[in-house]
This record gives C-alpha cells, sequence and structure tokens, in this order.
C-alpha cells in the first residue's frame, strides 16, 4: 500500500515550534491529532493488528516490583519491542521517521538538554479486560529518558463504553488532562516527575506504540551509575532497550 506523506517537513517544523514547544515548556504535554491520515494511519494499525494476532506481543515487564505484588494488578499491557526496520513494520517505521524528525525540531528548543537518542518502540495492546497501569511516573530516577511520546491506534474509541483514558495529574498544577486512546494521536509529554500518570481500566482492545527519548547526558550516566552499582536484580531501574 503507498505511504502518503502527509506532513511535509514545513508543516512539523511549524506543529514543533508553533505548539509542541511551548506546550512543553508551559503544561508538560502535548497531544496532536491526524499526525498521519487515515491512509498511513490504518497501515501503521494493521501491522499492529497483525502482531498482535500472530502471538508477537507479551505480558509487559515491570521496573521493579515487590515480591508477590502481581504483576497484571500494575500493569496489563502486553508488549513487543520492535526498530521498525523489521518486515511487517514498514509503516511503523515509516511513524517512527516523522516522530525523530518531529522532536529534533523541538529538540533545539528545549533548553540545555541534548535529546539525541531514542529507545526502540513498544508497540502496547491492554486486551481490553479490565486492565490499565497503575499511577505511576516513566522516568522517577533519572534513566535518561526525557520525552515519552505515545501514538494511539484506536478507531471509534467510546470512553464511557471502553475506558482506557491516559489520565496525566500534571506536577503542581491544580488539574489532571484526560486523554483519550484515539486513532492517529500523537501524545508528547516530559518522562520525568513533572507527569504522573495512569491508564485507566480498559474495556476494548486498546493499541499504542510509545517511544521515549534520550538526554544523552543523563542516560549516559545512568549506564556509568547502573554498570558500577551492583544493585539486586528486582530493584533495578528499568529503562527501554535503545
Ligand atoms: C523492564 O523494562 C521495561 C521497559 C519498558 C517499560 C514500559 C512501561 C510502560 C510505561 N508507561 C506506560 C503508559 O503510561 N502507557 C500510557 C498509555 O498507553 O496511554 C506503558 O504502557 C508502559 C513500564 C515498564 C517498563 C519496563
Ligand atoms: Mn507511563
Amino acid at each position: 500500500m503507498p505511504i502518503i506523506e502527509q506532513l511535509s517537513h514545513t508543516d512539523l517544523e511549524r506543529l514543533a515550534l508553533d505548539r509542541v514547544v511551548p506546550a512543553l515548556l508551559t503544561h508538560g504535554f502535548y497531544f496532536v491529532d491526524g499526525l498521519l491520515g487515515e491512509v498511513a494511519g490504518g497501515a501503521v494499525l494493521d501491522e499492529v493488528k497483525q502482531m498482535h494476532g500472530s502471538g508477537a506481543l507479551h505480558d509487559g515487564r515491570l521496573a521493579g516490583s515487590a515480591p508477590g505484588v502481581h504483576r497484571r494488578s500494575i500493569r496489563g499491557d502486553k508488549t513487543a519491542w520492535v526498530s521498525g526496520s523489521e518486515r511487517g513494520c514498514e509503516a511503523i517505521g515509516f511513524l517512527l521517521n516523522l516522530i525523530d524528525r518531529l522532536i529534533s525540531v523541538c529538540a533545539g528548543r528545549l533548553g540545555n538538554k541534548v535529546i539525541r537518542e531514542r529507545s526502540q518502540a513498544m508497540v502496547a495492546c491492554y486486551p481490553g479486560n479490565g486492565a490499565g497501569y497503575v499511577k505511576h511516573v516513566d522516568n522517577p530516577n533519572s534513566d535518561g529518558r526525557r520525552l515519552t511520546c505515545i501514538y494511539y491506534l484506536n478507531k471509534n474509541w467510546n470512553v464511557k463504553e471502553h475506558g482506557g483514558v491516559l489520565r496525566i495529574f500534571p506536577e503542581g498544577k491544580g488539574y489532571v488532562a484526560d486523554i483519550k486512546p484515539l486513532f492517529d494521536r500523537l501524545l508528547v509529554f516530559w518522562s520525568d516527575r513533572r507527569n504522573p500518570h495512569e491508564v485507566q481500566p480498559s474495556f476494548s482492545t486498546r493499541y499504542a506504540i510509545t517511544v521515549w527519548y534520550f538526554d544523552s547526558e543523563e542516560r549516559a550516566e545512568a549506564k556509568r551509575r547502573f554498570k558500577t552499582v551492583t544493585a539486586p536484580a528486582h530493584s533495578r531501574t528499568a529503562a527501554p532497550p535503545d
């Protein structure tokens, strides 16, 4: 299927400079709808459905959980990690390239941090059995993750029926932000303690693709710390694969 480029580079620059950067600097998060358009977004969705149908998604892991606490009670998604260059991930690769270009335009204007690298993409499915993800911070302990980017893939999502809202509790703000996991929506937010968030129980299959962008210095320092401190396995701070 031909992938029609929806956003010219100028559009991407305008989106980054006029929308994403100002929102990150004031509210700490931003979402945009219609990122890829129906055709390219639909191609990404087809690839994710194919992965799910072929059994490529497995129970998501936890950074470090207290013994005896049942993982599913904390995090109920199934995930797979892709680079986007795998066979059957061409549309996902196109999406990741577009998000890379968007974030690289933003990076120079987000303060003195150097955002130059990112994690692999985490393809996630909340199966719709009421599972969600309890309130958490993606990067509570300076593991290098600076920005979380989540691309949602859910058509005809009805929150009253399906739940699955991502609720962000912006630190120090008097409000919460309820983000519906709608098809072709991209959400960007600071990964650290500024943005505790939860995935509310989902009652329909809920697909998303997440990438984390690293602050190179914080990431390098975290790797040094990780190597030198022989922390017991269960207590280690987890971070997605590079
Ligand atoms: C041990 O290695 C790892 C590697 C990656 C990990 C990723 C998550 C994670 C974090 N946040 C969310 C989330 O907030 N989703 C919001 C939404 O879908 O709207 C999510 O689905 C998954 C948790 C633990 C991990 C451990
Ligand atoms: Mn999270």
